[in-house]
């Protein structure tokens, strides 16, 4: 297992920085909120798809008990292999993760935010060690003009948690996470041992000696003047293998690209809303889908959230995984570090990383 130290030079080489603006110190500054200042927020592009919140309920809830159960096993594998490759993206209910353990780190997220902004300020790193407060690590441009703020940890390997500016405010933050971020590492096992008899494939490079988790806190602050001018997250696909968000206040928000449209999420504060990442795609072969989503705001409710990217060690390569002789390969071979080099980096020109490893 790596040193944090390695972890950490590594990092700076993948990831790039894009420092900008608190938006929920502006969003409560009205002075600064000014018609000038709000412009370079405002999207034109959010109306060009349709949004249809009639399919709200249609997306596929996984319940994690019955995976494991041996009288509904088979069904609810079905089930799971249908939603990675109809609609990357389900609800996973029944996870077995305590409810003390995720009511601390709702309560410790929301009271993290509400710190004032030096506080939070204390703990901005650049991406040197993949930390920090503000939106060190957008991954294009056009994030630069997000309406949210977010802060990186390593979680796990477990050495990340030496690093040197651990959370301390509120106090029982960093036991909250630890606890948070090790049930989180068996759930996703659960769901890659799984995945990977649903595909037929081998995934010890998700087995936890060589998965990382990334915990990154989003807060989405209310827009009063022009909320549908503006987006909380512009529309990307994850650059993990397999994603867990917690939706921590339960306001709504994510959308989901299905069909050339949007279909907003109904959180359900039960669930983990778990994605199929770039990293899965490729090693299914494109079976299991990674599917765009962004994050839209409202005028009244800020919205908190909880993303936990699962992905292999920086060391890993992932192929595409081909059934039988019949079956081509439609994705080059990536390795893990180049690839997240590729996703952080500024030069995508509007495409995805993933259509990078696309074969013709
Ligand atoms: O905050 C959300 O609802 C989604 C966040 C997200 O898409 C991400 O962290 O990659
Ligand atoms: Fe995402």
């Amino acid at each position: 297992m790596e040193a944090p130290t390695n972890t950490e030079t590594r990092w700076s080489r993948v990831a790039s920085s894009l420092p900008v603006r608190n938006v929920q110190d502006l969003a409560t500054d009205s002075e600064g909120l000014t018609e000038e200042t709000l412009k370079r927020y405002i999207r034109l592009d959010i109306q060009e798809d349709e949004v249809l919140a009639e399919h709200s309920g249609e997306v596929p809830v996984i319940n994690l008990g019955k995976l494991f159960n041996p009288d509904f096993a088979e069904e609810e594998s079905a089930r799971l292999r249908f939603a990675c490759e109809d609609w990357g993206f389900f609800q996973l209910v029944n996870h077995g993760i305590p409810e003390e353990i995720i009511a601390s780190i709702r309560s410790d997220i929301e009271r993290f935010f509400k710190l004032p902004l030096e506080v939070k300020n204390a703990y901005a790193q650049l991406p040197g060690d993949l930390q920090g407060y503000g939106q060190a690590f957008v991954v294009s441009e056009s994030q630069t003009l997000d309406w949210s703020d977010m802060f990186v940890i390593i979680a796990h390997p477990n050495e990340a948690r030496d690093m040197k500016y651990w959370p301390v405010k509120p106090h029982t933050f960093r036991k909250s996470i630890e606890d948070y971020s090790s049930e989180l590492m068996k759930t996703a096992h659960s769901i890659v041992t799984v995945i990977a008899k649903t595909l037929n494939i081998d995934l010890e490079l998700m087995g936890d000696k060589y998965v990382c988790q990334y915990l990154r806190m989003n807060y989405y602050p209310p827009c009063m003047t022009m909320a549908e001018k503006v987006l909380g997250f512009s529309p990307h696909s994850d650059g993990s293998f397999l994603t867990l968000l917690l939706e921590v206040n339960s306001v709504e928000g994510l959308q989901i690209k299905r069909r050339d449209a949007w279909i907003p999420v109904k959180p359900d504060p039960n669930a983990l809303l778990v994605n199929v990442g770039d990293f899965l795609e490729i090693m299914s072969n494109g079976k299991y889908k990674s599917i765009e989503h962004r994050v839209t705001i409202n005028t009244k409710q800020e919205r908190l959230t909880l993303s936990a990217f699962h992905v292999p060690s920086l060391d890993g390569v992932v192929s595409p995984v081909t059934g039988d002789a019949e079956e081509r390969a439609l994705y080059t071979t990536v390795g893990v570090e180049e690839y997240s080099k590729l996703y952080m980096s500024n030069k995508l020109d509007g495409k995805r990383a993933l259509d990078h490893a696309k074969l013709l």
